[in-house]
């Protein structure tokens, strides 16, 4: 059976947090490649200025470009209206029964998730593959892994790496502060945000 990681996210902008979860998704749960599919208006962040999705996509592109197992996803582009991830996996499932779908999340997203819209087809649909992050200890996400896996007779996969302290916040702040963000996101996504100006 196929294996596809799902990296959800905003994106805005993508950074080496990302990129590392990812690969230590692929590797850890044997995927076969992952599909980075930014949103285009995130749960959540309905009240946020996000940045435009064509900038947030071309940063994913530039991102992902050198890596084979890393695909860019754009059907959450394409859908109107918020986009909610149990509608993305029934759309993705419809059309390949067969595959088995891995949705990737850092420690936030795995503590939020009694929120979201229609948890149980999410752990229907997919396996959750969730990494740390810091201000979360690896017992918290323990509990909380355990307690999702019995209220929605889900799998979820915790992934084993070091913590990385970059936020698309923290380098959204660094940047208006006219702070360096050279190796918290890749050098082609530092020279996009240069060349256009973001986050000034
Ligand atoms: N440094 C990181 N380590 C582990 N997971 C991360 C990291 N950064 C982001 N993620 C995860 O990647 C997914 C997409 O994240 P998102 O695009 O919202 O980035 P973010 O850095 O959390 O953004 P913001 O700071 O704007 O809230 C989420 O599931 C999030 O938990
Ligand atoms: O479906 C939901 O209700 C839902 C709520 C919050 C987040 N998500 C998804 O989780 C991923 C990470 O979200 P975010 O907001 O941290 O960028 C992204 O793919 C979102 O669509 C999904």
């Amino acid at each position: 059976m196929k294996k596809v990681g799902i990296m959800g996210g905003t994106f805005n902008p993508i950074h080496n947090g990302h990129l590392f979860l990812a690969e230590h998704a692929y590797d850890q749960a044997k995927l076969d490649y992952i599909l980075f599919m930014p949103t285009m208006n995130p749960p959540h962040k309905a009240d946020i200025d996000v940045l435009s999705a064509e900038h947030r996509l071309n940063m994913v592109k530039l991102a992902i470009k050198d890596n084979p197992n890393f695909v860019l996803s754009d059907i959450e582009l394409n859908r109107p209206g918020i986009t909610y991830t149990s509608d993305t996996l029934k759309i993705l499932k419809e059309k390949e029964p067969d595959t088995e779908f891995y949705f990737i999340v850092g420690a936030d997203s795995l503590m939020m998730m009694t929120q979201w819209k229609d948890p149980q087809t999410v752990f229907n649909l997919s396996i959750l593959v969730a990494g740390g992050r810091e201000n979360y200890s690896l017992e918290q996400l323990r509990k909380q892994a355990n307690y999702l896996e019995k209220t929605y007779n889900g799998k979820i996969i915790l992934l084993d790496m070091p913590y990385i302290g970059i936020s698309s916040e923290l380098i959204r702040e660094r940047i208006a502060k006219n702070k360096s963000v050279r190796y918290y996101v890749p050098d082609e996504v530092l020279d996009y945000i240069k060349r256009h100006n973001l986050y000034t």
